[in-house]
């Protein structure tokens, strides 16, 4: 059944290799597909008709496995450092299509007996997005649902596709203070821009004021000469909800780690940089019936 609202998306339901998905199309001229399993953006089609998401060719859509590539919800665990599998289970559960609220197609997450037999807390996520002629907003809202508090951790885990990732550059974040997960999660602070010229795997951190909330990430070669611009902190949040300040971590997996990743071609490194704000650098406290918001901006322009 379609379900459509005036002057707002359309949304149809369609599959991904045998995954049940919904369609996204904007006025503007844009369109994205969204896998119920994992509430996974595995495309955006800007206005132009081009594909601006990485989706690795050997990803595995088997509804288990985390699919290589788009736009994975990471909650409530980052990496494999705690109690639950690798990134926790939000890319691994399969999430509900709630319909169109205003501009935005609404996506959620509840604790269900699954979740609470590795994680027993009671919650709710929302993932809303909108999408606009040159890029798409993602607002994760995750809500304590429960009688008690709970820490958690979420990432919008998005890979964005470059012509080549080889020599690429990440500006927008000289200054900003940064754990650098391959060297024994050293703090080193970000002088000029990031070159991607080897393996980069690094948590930007939020500061006390805020930044790297208040950058603009922009990474050069993405199709057609265009940047990607990632404000960490602009999305369409509820208005009520105050975004709270959020790092954001850069990846890409350069040449020995995607030959490690049987869901990554050898050369998979050289198609995409992930740009991946969350609040990661430690646990996010949430006490009952609070909310916490994070949110990105994405402009391919
Ligand atoms: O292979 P995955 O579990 O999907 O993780 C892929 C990557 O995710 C993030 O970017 C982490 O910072 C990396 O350390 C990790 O390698």
């Amino acid at each position: 059944m379609a379900a459509t609202a005036a002057a707002a998306c359309t949304v149809e339901p369609t599959t991904v290799n045998g995954l049940a998905a919904q369609r996204i199309s904007s006025p503007s001229g844009s369109s994205c597909t969204v896998v119920e399993f994992g509430g996974c953006m595995t495309s955006f089609v800007d206005a132009t008709g081009q594909e601006r998401l990485y989706v690795s060719p050997s990803a595995v859509f088997d509804g288990k496995k985390a699919i290589r590539g788009g736009v994975p919800i990471i909650f409530p665990q980052f990496g494999p450092d705690g109690p639950l599998p690798n990134h926790g289970f939000a890319r691994t559960s399969t999430w509900r299509f709630e319909g169109v609220r205003g501009p935005a197609a609404v996506f959620s997450l509840s604790d269900s007996p699954d979740t609470r037999a590795i994680w027993d807390f009671s919650f709710r996520l929302e993932l809303a997005i909108t999408l606009h002629a040159a890029g798409f907003d993602s607002a994760l809202t995750v809500v304590n649902t429960g009688a008690e508090g709970f820490e958690f951790q979420a990432l919008l885990h998005s890979y964005h596709a470059l012509e080549s990732a080889e020599g690429a550059t990440v500006s927008g974040l000289a200054g900003v203070s940064f754990v650098d997960k391959l060297a024994a999660a050293a703090v080193v602070v970000q002088e000029g821009d990031i070159v991607i010229d080897r393996e980069v795997d690094r948590i930007y951190r939020a500061s006390p004021t805020g930044a790297p909330a208040e950058a603009v990430v922009v990474a050069k070669r993405s199709a057609g000469g265009k940047s990607i611009h990632v404000d960490v902190d602009a999305g369409e949040a509820a208005p009520e909800l105050a975004p709270a300040p959020h790092e954001v971590v850069i990846w890409n997996p350069w040449v020995d780690k995607s030959a490690s990743l049987g869901d990554l071609p050898d050369d998979g490194y050289k198609s995409f940089v992930c740009v991946e704000p969350g609040r990661v650098d430690g646990l996010h406290g949430l006490r009952p019936e609070a909310s916490f918001v994070l949110t990105q901006r994405v402009r391919y322009e």
